[in-house]
């Protein structure tokens, strides 16, 4: 029998305590404001990967945060932005439909520096919402001396609006005990929608090929921007270690070999760093082993996108 099939394993999901409380957040922004290094410092884990370039984050991600209150699903969208090619409209695309999906919304911009044309064109998106909104300034720990204008250039985006304003570190955790209980104080009394100890919707495979990319991102910087999707092609548990074997797809040869490096030894550091990501992750011994492939213009087309695991969600 298929084990999948089988109802014993399923997980069993406990009855709320009374006045336990739940729901969705949206967690919205530009590119690089620091939505995933917020998300994965709010439950404790990193799920969501996070680099200094910007547009890291593909798809939704949703991590789940449970203490003895509440249970708060948040929900990380990618950067969003003008699109300039079909990964960008469905990244887009995806983050609006979030948009819709939510109970409140977090909206978080970079408050180390003053507010611009990208935050007034989210604000402006956000305008026809009814979910209650909620504006993070993040990277406290990062503000100058001039702290008060950048605030100030927030605040004055939103004077027409009744949204709390919230200022926190994501990287040093500084304020996020005040967001959580400001989100938890909106949230309606609800139920346990994932079991107390479940902390990421997406199955392991998934970000086993996001810790890939992450160092990927970080090691290669600009030289490999945007144009690299990670297959997991065969996952092999042993007693001892878990085996991977994974394809790193880029479009063009040029990339290909900037991803191998001289002698392998890009391949070699990307694989070495991710390996130890996946061995905290599933805590266990990995071997992990990584292949570089070339598919042309595979973020152009649709079919291609579907195959590595980019969803539109409609
Ligand atoms: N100093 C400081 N840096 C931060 C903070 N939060 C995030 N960062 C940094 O900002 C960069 C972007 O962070 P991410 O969490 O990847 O940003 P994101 O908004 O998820 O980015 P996209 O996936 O592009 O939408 C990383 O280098 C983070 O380390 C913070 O509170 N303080």
């Amino acid at each position: 029998m298929n084990d999948n099939l089988n109802l014993s394993n399923l997980p069993t999901i406990p009855v709320a305590p009374e006045g336990f409380k739940s729901g969705f957040v949206g967690i919205i922004g530009r590119p690089n404001v620091g939505k995933s290094t917020l998300m994965n410092q709010l439950i404790g884990q990193k799920i969501a990967i996070t680099s200094p370039v910007s547009q890291t984050t593909r798809n939704r991600l949703r991590g789940i945060l449970t203490t003895e209150k509440a249970q708060i699903i948040f929900v990380d969208t990618p950067g969003i932005h003008k699109p300039h090619h079909s990964l960008g409209k469905i990244i887009v695309k995806n983050a609006k439909t979030a948009i819709n999906a939510v109970d409140i919304i977090l909206l978080v911009v970079d408050s180390s520096t003053k507010s611009g044309g990208g935050d007034r064109y989210i604000i402006d998106l956000l305008k026809t919402v009814n979910q209650p909104i909620i504006l993070g300034l993040n990277k406290s720990d990062q503000q100058p001396e001039n702290y008060q204008e950048i605030d100030e250039s927030y605040a004055s985006l939103i004077q027409d609006y009744n949204w709390p304003i919230l200022k926190f570190s994501a990287l040093t955790g500084d304020g996020l005990e005040n967001l959580q209980n400001s989100l938890i104080e909106q949230l309606d009394f609800g139920p346990y929608y994932y079991p107390p100890d479940l902390i990421t919707d997406q199955p392991e495979r998934f970000i086993m090929g996001e810790l890939i990319r992450e160092q990927i991102l970080q090691m290669t910087r600009q030289e490999i921007p945007h144009s690299v999707a990670i297959a997991i092609e065969k996952v092999e548990e042993t007693p001892k270690v878990t085996k991977i074997f994974a394809a790193i797809n880029v479009e063009r040869n040029s990339q290909k070999g900037i991803m191998i490096g001289q002698k392998g030894s890009m391949l070699k550091a990307i694989g070495t760093a991710a390996r130890e990501q996946i061995q905290k992750l599933i805590a266990g011994e990995v071997y992990l082993k990584l292949f570089v492939k070339v598919e042309p213009q595979w973020r152009q087309s649709n079919l291609r996108l579907a195959e590595f695991g980019y969803r539109v969600e409609e």
